[in-house]
């Protein structure tokens, strides 16, 4: 089975498959109230554009006084240069993810490694590097049609992170879907970080390919990221629970 970064041995399912939540806000007020629940629990936790474009580095900072690990996903995609630079800057947060998309290209993303090797203050390891080959929101209509890709979902997000692993990134971000055939052709230790997560009930939403839980560790995603089926929840704990309950194999849907 695979594990994720900084798996520790014995740790179990909860620091080895991460089950990363999306704190999809736009306040650390908000953050705050909807944390007050999990006060004991160290959590992985996504910081997403909403929120990083409002409270900027300091809630990073807090969420690390918490005890939470973090994915801050700002999906970088510029000219090499820039995103070396912006890469430098958020090296010295401490955050233990972070993201590029793949269609900036192989040069933009070795890049985002200079850039984060350069600012990593010496000592510490760098943040682990993924990118996004395509959107969970898009399905192969849109592929076609919008963004005129001729060739299958699969075959696309294959080849994208085919340019991620050339590049030595850690991983990629993709369907749970998706995750067989990349394992199939990177291995075990290329991570692969699954959004698009809904439960049979809930709402897709924006979402195009979605997985439950379960099937996503049975096709052998790294890690998954739920935010509205927690977030958007009447008890978010106690769905919380039963999602990461499902992730871990303890009960099917
Ligand atoms: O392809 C991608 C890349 C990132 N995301 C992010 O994951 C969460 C999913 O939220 P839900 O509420 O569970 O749909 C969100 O923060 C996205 O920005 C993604 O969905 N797909």
């Amino acid at each position: 089975m695979n594990t994720f970064p900084n798996a520790q041995e014995g740790a179990g399912e909860k620091v080895n498959h991460p089950f990363i939540v999306a704190l999809d806000f736009p306040t650390a007020e908000d953050v705050k109230t909807f944390l007050q629940p999990f006060q004991h629990e160290s959590l992985f936790v996504k910081v997403g554009m909403e929120l990083y474009y409002q409270e900027g580095p300091e809630i990073i900072r807090y969420l690390k006084e918490q005890g939470h690990r973090i994915f801050l996903d700002l999906k970088l995609h510029d000219i090499p240069n820039t995103v070396k630079r912006a890469m430098q800057g958020l090296a010295c947060l401490g955050v233990d993810l972070v993201n590029v998309h793949a269609a900036g290209g192989m040069k933009m993303m070795e890049a985002a490694l200079e850039g984060l090797d350069a600012g990593t203050p010496s000592g510490e390891s760098r943040p682990y590097c993924i990118a996004v080959t395509q959107l969970t929101s898009t399905n192969e209509q849109m592929l076609r049609e919008q963004l005129l890709i001729e060739r299958s979902m699969e075959e696309t997000v294959l080849h994208y992170a085919s340019l991620a692993h050339k590049s030595g990134l850690d991983g990629v971000v993709c369907s749970a879907k998706e995750v067989p055939l990349i394992r199939q052709a990177f291995g075990e230790s290329f991570l692969t970080v699954t959004p698009g997560i809904r439960v049979a009930t809930d709402e897709k939403n924006d979402q195009a390919r979605v997985v439950t839980p379960y099937e996503a560790r049975k096709l052998g995603a790294s890690a998954i990221v739920v935010g509205r089926s927690i977030t958007r929840a009447a008890d978010s704990y106690a769905a919380y629970e039963r999602l990461q309950r499902e992730w871990n194999g303890e009960e099917q849907k």
